[in-house]
Parts: C-alpha cells; structure tokens; sequence
C-alpha cells in the first residue's frame, strides 16, 4: 500500500481513484466491508483504491472530545488498512485551516483536483465541510456537479450489536473485549515498548513484562487473558491493567502500569525499544486489594489456571488467531 502523507506527497501520475474517506478508527467490520467494496470497484474501473484518512482525529484538534482515546494510532491503523488490500492511503494532515473548508471546496480542491476521485463511498452517517456542513445528499450533489459517484452502506450490524468505532471504544473501556473482538475482526491490541518494573514480581507475586505509558485507549483496569508477541513469537499469558492497589503508591515508580506474566516463557532479549504487541482476549477480574502479597500470589495462581483452561479449550476447538487477525492453530500452546 502507498502512503502519502501530504498534498504535496501526491504522485504528478495518479490516475483515478475509488476512494472512502474517514477516521477510519479501529479498522473495523464496517470500515472493512465499504474498503472491499471501494477494492472491488477500483479493480472493475481500473483506478485506485483509495483510503483518506485525517491525522489527527477532528475532535481532538475541534476541541470536541479531549479525552477521546484511539482504538488504533495512526501507524497500526495503516498496517491494517495496508492489509485490507487498498492500494492507496492519503493521510490528509487535519489543521483548523482544513476545518475552514466548506464541503464545496473540500470536494474540489481535495477530491476532484488533488485526488481524482471517479466514486466516493461512505456511511449514511458520513458529514463533512465546515462545522460538518454536509452530509450525504451534500455529497451526491457535489458528486453531480465535479463528476464523481457516490455510493452509500447503511451501518452494518454484527450479532445485533452496532459497528462502530464509539461503540467499540465503549466495550473496550469497559473491559468487554471479547464483545470488541467480533466487530473488529481480530482481538483488540496495542503496541508498545518494555519498560522498568518495580522488582516485586520474581519477589512476591509473579514476575512480569510492564509496559511503558501508552496513551491511547486501554482496558479498563483489570485481569486479562492476553497473547503478548515479541520479535514474531507470540506467548499466552496473563495481564493486569491498573495501580497494583496491593501495594500502594512506590515514590518514583508509575502507579498505572500494564504488566504480563507469560505462562509458557522462555528468556527473551528485550531492550526500551523492543515492539510488543498485546492482545486482550478475555476479562478475568477486577483488580483488588488483596490484604497481603501472599492471597495475591495465590489469586494469580487461579488466574493462571482460568487462563490455561481458556487456552486448552482454544485449542481444542481450533478457533485461536494470531493478534493480527490471522489464524493460527499453533500459537497456542498451554
Ligand atoms: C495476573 C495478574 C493479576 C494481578 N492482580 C492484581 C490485583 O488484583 N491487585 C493488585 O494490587 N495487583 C495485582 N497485580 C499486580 C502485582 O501487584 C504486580 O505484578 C506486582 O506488584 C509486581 O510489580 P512490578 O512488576 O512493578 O515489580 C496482578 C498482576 C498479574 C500479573
Ligand atoms: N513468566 C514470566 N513472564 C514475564 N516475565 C518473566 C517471566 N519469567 C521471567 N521473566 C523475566 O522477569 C522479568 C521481570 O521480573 P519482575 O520481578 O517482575 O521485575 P520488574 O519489576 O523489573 O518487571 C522480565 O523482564 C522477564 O525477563
């Protein structure tokens, strides 16, 4: 997939392009399903397929949703349109300046003449133009006058459950992430790198992988059956998201962490900028204070346990995947 990060970016030789446009946040079944269908066309015209997306999100430069958090930050969202088979992604850099566009201009100047769209797909629900002046009808009628068709999908809906990426980040803040799972297409993960604990685990629990500070959108605070992949290999394991309440606020070190125990671990190299990916499979529980490092050691005992049962049962039923999405019957191993 080409990527171009600026007008500027843009090839002199695009040709024409089937094109959608969107934040296009998590990836999911429904942003899925419109970029088939945009690949689908491209293929039949002979144009490009297209995805625009806008860094940053609009709310966050609008002022609109300041604490909104990102199922999947800029870099994971282009690894996985990349691997929906789309030609092309155009990040089109969101400024105050761009807000200011009507949908007139953003339609002539962006689609037409910088982009060459010949088809634009999008949602019902789709508005764009200043203060989102426009919505679909907006679009179809730009779409007659510049010479571009518009086609439309109504939300799609998964097991009675809306996808969408609120929704997903819903489900996700509150910990169901086997609920998220399905409308995403593959487990909900986040990238990151290693980062210094207290020592405490190989001490009195467990001894554990933390995570450094991630800024996007994470579990609620709990007890997760995670896969966590480190340098291509993927190990089952447990994770806790939260502040440890059992041991309470240690000057210097982050109350907030997320750390993984991996169950089936052999010594891996790892250094403060080894990629790790890790992906939440299950809620366990939430995190307790328990009254002595001793009862906690003996919960994450059980908390293993459940995570061994749940990997043995995955297996048996052939139905794991690998965090990415793809399956993979081997991954698992208890
Ligand atoms: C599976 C698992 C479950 C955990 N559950 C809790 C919990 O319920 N309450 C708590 O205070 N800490 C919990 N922890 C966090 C431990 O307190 C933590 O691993 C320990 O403090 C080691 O921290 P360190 O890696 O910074 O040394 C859990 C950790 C794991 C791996
Ligand atoms: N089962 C395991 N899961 C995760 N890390 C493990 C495991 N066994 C050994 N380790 C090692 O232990 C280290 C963490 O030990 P821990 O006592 O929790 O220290 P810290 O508090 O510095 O994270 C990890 O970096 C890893 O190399």
């Amino acid at each position: 997939m080409k990527i171009y990060r600026s007008l500027a970016e843009l090839p002199s030789d695009l040709g024409p392009t089937v094109a959608t446009i969107g934040n296009f946040d998590g990836v999911h079944r429904g942003h899925q399903w419109v970029i088939a269908e945009v690949i689908a066309r491209a293929a039949a015209l002979g144009a490009t397929s297209l995805a625009i997306t806008l860094d940053p999100h609009p709310a966050r430069v609008l002022g609109k949703q300041t604490n909104l958090t990102l199922i999947t930050p800029l870099e994971e969202k282009l690894a996985l349109l990349a691997a929906t088979g789309i030609d092309a992604a155009f990040v089109l850099p969101f400024d105050l300046e761009l807000s200011r566009l009507t949908a007139r201009d953003f339609a002539s100047t962006i689609l037409r003449d910088a982009l060459h769209v010949v088809e634009v797909h999008e949602g019902e629900n789709f508005r764009f133009g200043h203060n989102a002046e426009a919505g679909i009808d907006g679009l179809e009628q730009l779409g007659r006058d510049l010479n571009f068709a518009v086609k439309t999908y109504s939300p799609s809906v998964l097991r009675g459950e809306a996808v969408s990426s609120s929704r997903i980040r819903k489900l996700i803040a509150a910990g169901e992430v086997h609920r998220a799972r399905p409308l995403l297409g593959r487990p909900f993960s986040i990238v990151s790198t290693p980062a210094s604990g207290r020592g405490y685990g190989t001490k009195y629990t467990v001894p554990t992988i933390n995570l450094a500070d991630y800024a996007e959108l994470l579990p609620a605070a709990g007890v997760y059956i995670t896969q966590i992949t480190i340098d291509g290999e993927t190990f089952d394991a447990v994770t806790n998201v939260g502040t440890r309440p059992t041991f309470g606020h240690v000057p210097g070190t982050p109350d907030f962490t997320v750390e993984t125990h991996i169950l089936n671990f052999h010594p891996i190299d790892l250094d403060e900028g080894t990629p790790i990916r890790l992906a939440f499979l299950h809620r366990l529980r939430p995190e307790i204070k328990w009254p002595n490092p001793e009862a906690l050691r003996t919960q994450i005992g059980l908390d293993v346990a459940r995570a061994k049962r749940y990997f043995s049962l995955c297996k048996s039923l052939g139905k794991t995947v690998l965090p990415d999405g793809r399956p993979a019957r081997a991954a698992v191993t208890s």
